[in-house]
């Protein structure tokens, strides 16, 4: 299946126009406007709702389709709030698409054994 990565970039670019925005009209200038803590309120919070979501669809608890309609709304509320974080750092998703490009192929187990062996 292929997905729109842009749709990354066309986001970011509105959360940075958030900035300094009317907090009555918008939820991102909101989050701008009462600081960081609150951004990552809200990512603690959606990082814990994925667990929980997840736990949901391991056990069962709802019909399978439900537990992954659940389940990926809870992961974008994540990626979403992740996004606004980044633009509070002058940080975009291309940032983080580059450090996983640099990572591409590069096993999680050699990884680990070369930062033993410094
Ligand atoms: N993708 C999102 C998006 N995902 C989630 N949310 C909001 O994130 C909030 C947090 O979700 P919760 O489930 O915790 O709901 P809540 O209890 O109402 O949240 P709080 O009271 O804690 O704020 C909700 O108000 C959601 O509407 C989003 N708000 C905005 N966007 C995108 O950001 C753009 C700019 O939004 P505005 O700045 O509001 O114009 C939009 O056009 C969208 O593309």
């Amino acid at each position: 299946m292929s997905f729109d990565a842009s749709l990354l970039q066309r986001l970011a670019e509105v959360i940075e126009s958030r900035k300094g925005g009317d907090p009555g009209k918008s939820y991102v200038a909101k989050l701008f406007a009462k600081g960081e803590d609150a951004i990552l309120k809200k990512i603690a919070e959606e990082a814990g709702e994925t667990v929980m979501a997840a736990k949901d669809a391991q056990h069962g608890a709802k019909p399978a389709d439900e537990a992954a309609r659940l389940l990926t709304g809870e992961v974008a509320d994540l990626w979403f709030h992740s996004l606004v974080l980044l633009a509070h750092h002058n940080l975009g998703p291309q940032d983080v698409l580059a450090e996983l490009a640099r990572r591409e192929g590069l096993s999680g187990i050699d990884e680990k054994a070369s930062r033993k062996a410094d």
